[in-house]
């Protein structure tokens, strides 16, 4: 079942579904993610995407933060402000803990080098808010925060019982995360209502919908990244 993170998050998941090669379906069922879920993934893929996603968390945080630069209301300042709070000391916590369980330190991992895949989906999302307003930066933020609520939710329910990436899981299943993705999802539809009234009768309508479905093929090239190797 898709779980409910606001109308303009399903708005977009559609969209992104719709076309022949379905990004939103590629993402969101990915063999590194069948991987989490059966326990097949290697260990050290996981591991060397985590050193990725730690860097990964580094730049969505500053775009998240971006996201209070670009406000135009305390209330969306606030869920801004409160996921960056979320990303940097709650999120990370995990790659941080499963990291040093193998001896891998913070400071390794905040001097990583860059996968080209990583470069490409940060540096996109920061752009699409540097250069456009702040929907265009939720329209290119909203796959990853609501994707892995979503995959994390399936997993939850479908994972094997002895799979070795529980913490992972419970991570973007739990009720942190989840909350973040209904707080988002909500805002997110206040803030398209203030701007645009109804989404789909606007003349951004097509625009917003290209930044959404192309961070989620980024998010694809981020799993294919994981899967073959920094
Ligand atoms: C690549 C990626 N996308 C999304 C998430 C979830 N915040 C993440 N940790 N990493």
């Amino acid at each position: 079942m898709t779980p409910d993170y606001g109308k303009t998050f399903k708005h977009w998941r559609a969209g992104a579904s719709e076309t022949p090669d379905a990004p939103w379906h590629q993402y969101t069922r990915h063999a590194f993610v069948e991987g989490l879920r059966d326990g097949s993934l290697p260990h050290a893929s996981f591991l060397q995407y985590l050193v990725q996603d730690y860097v990964f968390l580094v730049h969505f945080a500053r775009a998240w933060s971006l996201g209070v630069v670009k406000s135009e209301i305390l209330e969306e300042m606030t869920v801004c402000a409160n996921t960056v709070d979320g990303l940097v000391n709650h999120e990370m916590a995990l790659h941080v803990k499963t990291c040093a369980a193998v001896g891998i330190s913070e400071d390794t991992l905040f001097n990583a080098t860059e996968a080209p895949e990583n470069l490409a989906y940060t540096r996109y999302v920061m752009d699409a808010g540097l250069q456009g307003d702040f929907l265009d930066l939720m329209a290119a933020l909203a796959p990853c925060v609501m994707g892995y609520g979503e995959i994390g939710l399936r997993l939850k329910a479908e994972a094997a019982p002895n799979t070795p990436y529980t913490d992972w899981i419970d991570t973007y299943s739990g009720a942190e995360y989840q909350g973040i993705c209904t707080t988002v999802g909500g805002m997110l539809d206040a803030a398209v209502a203030r701007r645009l009234g109804c989404l789909d009768a606007s003349p951004r309508a097509n625009a917003l919908q290209a930044r959404f479905t192309l961070a989620t093929q980024l998010e694809v090239g981020f799993w294919g990244m994981g899967l073959r190797g920094a």
